[in-house]
């Protein structure tokens, strides 16, 4: 497993444990709860988010326990009582999770992730699973608008070295993957991940050799059908290029090719184009053009709108840090508590807009025609599926629930979905929806629908509480 995975008991809170402990001292350690995952707003008043750490939050639940020195530091904290210890020592996840499937494409107040079980296990896995979820969520979307923006040019990752910590470095690759990246310079996410790993050489590679033209023929001669030649150490469009060029083409006469070369600092349109047309003349069509420098989804759209012939980004900072809206506010509230007999809908009334809760189980319903999203229904679990809120959709419309058993009674229903097969659905999933709701400026909304049920359901609670 994963080691990232393997040993997450202690990955919450310490609030979730004093909970956990008030919970048990009262005699609530069985009472069972419903929760769900959603987030309110889309990062960058984008159109979407691609859902991410799924598959590794059910790997975490179904595997996570206190060991022997976790309870010790417990118990050092003077916090818990010596019997609830004893307690934690044996306590597994038992619960029950819904999820949507990794990768899936998904929009504010949707659940994306439902947990059922005890009061106290659903209160345990609340900061792991927000952490995991939100962070992979907020990358792979990040990564998704970077890729749709650079299509059919192609994305790498360049981000360990600037991203928050080695963890948030390993994550941020695996997200940015399986959202449409084709590969990352982090060794680690290849060695973990199977993740194809690409990289180029630095400028203190050409700094370490008495003249630039040396320090290509060298790197020539170690890897003659690898080579990217970092090209604007000194004069980029001057001797860098030239020497990229002379080196290429005695690379050709020996029957090697120079993958590319790569442009970190100027104007990259203007120099991708003027080395493109060189490269050109001197029959070295197959050189590839690749870009760096705080690189991001909006410069990639002004890149193409000057024409640049970039064919590769190098992508860092920005996407591994989601630099501009650096995290997304899932968040995982209480819908529903069982009280003796049956389930009661809780929900949370508040007086900012938008941040009351929706009430009760629920699935998602998605529809889609001629192989498009055409909006999606909130229900409530036990619902049929609402055809008559699209009613205008409904001919032709397959409506597929999204919200699919993925632990029960503490076990994982399937196995976890290989990171091939993920990206896989990312782009298909991505291509589902109607370029509209796509674009970076001014995204349409997405049409996200409540039931007839589930709106009765919430108003007559609100009705209730308020
Ligand atoms: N033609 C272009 N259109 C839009 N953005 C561009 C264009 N060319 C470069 N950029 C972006 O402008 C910024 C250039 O920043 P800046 O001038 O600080 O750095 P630089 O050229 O990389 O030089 P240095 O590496 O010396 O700091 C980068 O974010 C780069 O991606
Ligand atoms: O700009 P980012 O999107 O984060 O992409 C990664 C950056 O990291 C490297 O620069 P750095 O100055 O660290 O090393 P170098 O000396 O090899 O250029 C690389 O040359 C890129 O500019
Ligand atoms: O391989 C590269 O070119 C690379 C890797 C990491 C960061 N910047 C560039």
């Amino acid at each position: 497993m994963d080691p990232e995975l393997a040993d997450a008991a202690l990955r919450t809170d310490v609030y979730e444990l004093t909970m956990m402990q008030g919970f048990w001292a009262s005699g609530r350690s069985s009472d069972a709860a419903s929760y769900e995952l959603f987030f309110r707003r889309t990062p960058e008043h984008g159109g979407y988010a691609v859902a991410a750490g799924i598959d590794d939050v059910v790997t975490m639940l179904t595997s996570m326990s206190f060991s022997g020195e976790h309870i010790e530091y417990l118990r050092s904290i003077r916090l818990f009582r010596e019997d609830f210890l004893s307690y934690l020592s044996k306590l597994r996840f038992q619960g029950d999770v819904r999820a949507v499937p990794e990768g899936t494409v998904v929009f504010p107040n949707q659940p994306i992730l439902e947990v059922t079980g005890s009061l106290l296990e659903a209160q345990w896995v609340e900061t792991l699973l927000l952490n995991c979820v939100n962070f992979q969520t907020l990358i792979a979307t990040k990564a998704s608008r970077m890729v749709e923006a650079a299509k059919p040019s192609t994305v790498v990752e360049f981000g360990l070295r600037r991203a928050q910590g080695p963890n948030g470095g390993l994550w941020a690759s695996k997200a940015s993957y399986l959202a449409g990246c084709v590969g990352t310079s982090n060794v680690e996410a290849g060695y973990r991940f199977g993740i194809p790993v690409f990289g180029t050489h630095a400028h203190s590679w050409i700094m370490s050799f008495p003249t630039e033209r040396e320090a290509f023929d060298a790197y020539a001669k170690t890897f003659p059908d690898q080579s990217t030649f970092l090209i604007d150490t000194y004069d980029t469009l001057g001797q860098g290029l030239s020497n990229a060029i002379a080196v290429s083409k005695e690379l050709a006469r020996k029957g090697h090719q120079t993958r590319g070369i790569r442009l970190d600092s100027g104007d990259l349109a203007a120099l991708s184009k003027a080395c493109r047309a060189e490269l050109d003349r001197a029959g070295l069509s197959d050189v590839k053009i690749v870009a760096s420098s705080d690189i991001d989804e909006y410069s990639i759209t002004e890149f193409k709108r000057q024409s640049a012939p970039i064919d590769i980004y190098g992508v860092g900072t920005r996407l591994a840090t989601a630099y501009q809206e650096p995290a997304l506010g899932g968040v995982y509230k209480m819908t529903a508590l069982y009280q003796g007999t049956d389930w009661e809908p809780k929900m949370k009334i508040s007086s900012t807009p938008g941040k009351s809760t929706l009430p009760g189980r629920k699935q998602i319903w998605r529809a889609r025609r001629e192989g498009q999203f055409v909006g999606d229904v909130l229900a409530l679990a036990q619902e049929n599926p609402p055809f008559d809120v699209l009613e205008e959709e409904r001919n032709g419309t397959e409506f597929e629930p999204l919200l699919k058993d993925t632990i029960a009674k503490g076990e994982r229903v399937e196995e976890p979905t290989a990171i091939e097969a993920v990206r896989d659905r990312v782009a298909d999933q991505v291509a589902s929806l109607p370029k509209e709701h796509r674009r970076l400026a001014d995204p349409t909304p997405y049409r996200v629908e409540l039931s007839h049920r589930l709106k009765a359901y919430r108003d007559e609670l609100f009705e209730k509480l308020a």
